[in-house]
């Protein structure tokens, strides 16, 4: 490998992908390519002849290709990433797709996850995934079982396996649990005969790097291991985007001699399609802590603008135009200020609680109470959002129908893992509401499930999960809107799909019990409109009903 010097200016730029044309055999680019430096050549065969011999032995010789990559053209570089999740899968797609050169191999002791990275329905929905893998898939992808046979080929070596909140023992509640990054890191000590970068790409507690050296270096056989941290930052939804874009990347390593060289390794393999400038190198304990920071900073803003909306409900003030106003500051920005019933997804809560615990490991229950705070505001906003439902509708939903829309933890992705959804639900169920809840991309054994399952027990390998939850009976799913609306009393908005904003209000209101309510969770409804045709709505943040203001809920 080795294209680590060249990135800096814009020639060495357009060496390397010179470079690339060649190793990876795109003859005929190649010749386009020199078409376009030399247009005139092409009418006249004899010129083209000679004009393509000088551009060959111009790059080799002038720009000494073989010189600076020896490696590369000797042998093709081997990745391997451990976890075909929601970031394994994703991220290792990109990389075949950006790199043609480089063999990428995603691996997990998972067979129903593997089997479906092979087939036609891959295990996660993301906008643009399909045809990513279906560029790269049987060519420079591959998804196995077999994780000790790729593990051992490889060259570098990504982890991204899971990496839950403990449920038990010292930190319960809080700590990351390693176990599975634990069992990967003997794994690759065991199976290795040669040198291997390991990428931490799973998101982990500051010192992980330390501890996995440890296991590594006590378990080598004399084999070198560099620990690399490489965080990852896609949100769910727009992963594939993200990682064609990404804000920055950020490789954290040891500043050793050795450390260097890997973390330029790593640095080669984004730069082939991340501008240099983006590509962030710090110390190995500073990108473990940006990556917890990162979550910590978004999901805190989110936690700011849910305390103004229970704020704004009380004074007459629109938390939409309160974001508006507060975003034009060039210094806030106006990005993650939306309201809503609360945040979800694997991650915020997880690392929050991890960045707290690792605050209290360090003396500072000062900084650790701070951080938690972001937690409980998020807590609050689900609880409180309940009892607006509740005690608008004469303070029970006993044996009420209630329309659930939406159960994925965002809109554009079929992932509910720590989705407000479950709370939601949960709640409502306590003062026994029957639901009707329609997601167009979660179906209903997903949805049992995540009503049943006890808090964090989602965070594990698929075939490690409870197998048949007991099904809720006051719980229906179905596939279509109207269908859940039907006959209820209420309709309960918990993720913003667009088809919710799209759906014809009069004819769900004629369908429904009256007085009918509508409670949106993310603010997509037309407030105005939706009240002209007779709905009484609950829009977080926004102006109350009169109907809403008599029937005050207790937070
Ligand atoms: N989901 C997201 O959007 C993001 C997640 N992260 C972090 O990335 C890590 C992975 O997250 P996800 O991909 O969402 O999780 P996931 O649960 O979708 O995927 C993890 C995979 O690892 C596999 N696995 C566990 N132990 C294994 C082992 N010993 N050998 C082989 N495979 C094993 C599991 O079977 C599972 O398929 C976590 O640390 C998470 O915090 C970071 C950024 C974004
Ligand atoms: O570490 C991770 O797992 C990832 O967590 C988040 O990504 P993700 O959880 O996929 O999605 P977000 O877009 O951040 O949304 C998280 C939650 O916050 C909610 N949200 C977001 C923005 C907002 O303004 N208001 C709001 O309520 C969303 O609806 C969702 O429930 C971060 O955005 C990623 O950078 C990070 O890599």
């Amino acid at each position: 490998m080795g294209r680590g010097t060249v990135k800096v200016l814009p020639w060495l730029d357009l060496r390397g992908k010179l470079g690339d044309y060649i190793y990876s055999g795109k003859v005929l680019d190649l010749l386009v390519l020199h078409l376009k430096i030399f247009p005139i050549s092409l009418p006249l065969p004899f010129f083209f002849f000679l004009t393509q011999i000088f551009f060959l032995f111009f790059l080799f010789f002038f720009f000494d290709l073989t010189a600076q990559d020896p490696e590369r053209i000797l042998k093709m570089v081997k990745i391997c990433c451990i976890g075909a999740g929601y970031v394994g899968g994703p991220t290792m797609a990109v990389i075949a797709l950006k790199c043609p050169e480089i063999e990428v191999a995603v691996v997990d002791i998972s067979v129903s996850r593997i089997n479906a990275w092979n087939s036609d329905a891959l295990p996660i929905y993301e906008p643009g995934l399909d045809e990513v893998v279906k560029q790269c898939r049987g060519k420079n992808l591959f998804f196995s079982t077999d994780v000790e046979k790729h593990v051992s080929e490889a060259d570098i070596v990504f982890v991204s396996v899971n990496t839950p909140t403990k449920t038990q023992g010292l930190g319960a509640g809080k700590a990351a649990d390693l176990t599975y990054w634990e069992s990967a890191a003997r794994m690759i000590a065991d199976v290795s005969k040669s040198n291997k970068i390991v990428v931490e790409k799973s998101t982990v507690p500051v010192k992980t790097a330390e501890a996995i050296e440890k296991i590594l270096t006590h378990n080598s056989k004399g084999i070198n291991f560099q620990i690399l941290s490489n965080p990852e930052f896609l949100a769910e939804g727009t992963a594939i985007q993200d990682l064609f874009n990404p804000d920055r990347v950020l490789i954290g390593g040891r500043e050793t001699p050795e450390g260097k060289k890997a973390v330029e390794a790593l640095r080669d393999v984004y730069a082939h399609w991340v501008p240099v400038d983006r590509i962030i190198c710090t110390n190995l304990w500073s990108a473990e802590l940006s990556k917890l920071a990162a979550n910590a900073f978004l999901a805190q803003r989110i936690s700011s603008v849910n305390a103004m909306s229970a704020l704004c409900e009380a004074t007459g003030a629109d938390v939409s135009q309160v974001s508006h106003a507060v975003g034009k500051d060039t210094r806030i920005g106006p990005k993650f200020l939306n309201a809503s019933v609360g945040f979800g997804g694997s991650c915020f809560q997880k690392d929050i609680l991890n960045l707290v615990y690792i605050c209290e490991c360090n003396g500072l229950p000062d900084v650790a109470n701070y951080w938690k705070q972001v937690i409980k505001v998020n807590d609050y906003q689900k609880t409180r959002f309940v009892n607006r439902i509740v005690s608008s509708m004469f303070n029970t939903v006993s044996g009420k129908k209630i329309a659930i829309l939406g159960f994925a933890f965002k809109k554009d992705t079929g992932d509910t893992r720590e989705t407000p959804a479950i709370d939601v639900c949960k709640g409502l169920l306590g003062d026994k509401a029957r639901l009707s809840i329609y997601d167009p991309q979660v179906n209903e054994e997903q949805i049992q499930r995540d009503l049943s399952m006890k808090k964090f027990d989602w965070d594990h390998p698929v075939h490690l999960q409870p197998m048949s939850p007991t099904s809720i009976k006051q719980v229906s799913v179905v596939w279509d809107a109207y269908e859940a609306t039907k006959d209820a009393h209420g309709i309960c908005i918990l993720t913003e799909w667009d088809e919710f904003k799209t759906l014809d209000y009069q004819r769900i209101y004629e369908n429904m019990q009256k007085p009918a309510f509508v409670f949106d969770g993310r603010n997509i409804v037309d407030v105005a409109k939706l009240r002209e045709i007779g709905f009484i709505v609950y829009s977080i943040g926004k102006p109350l009903d009169q109907w809403l203001k008599d029937m005050p809920a207790v937070a």
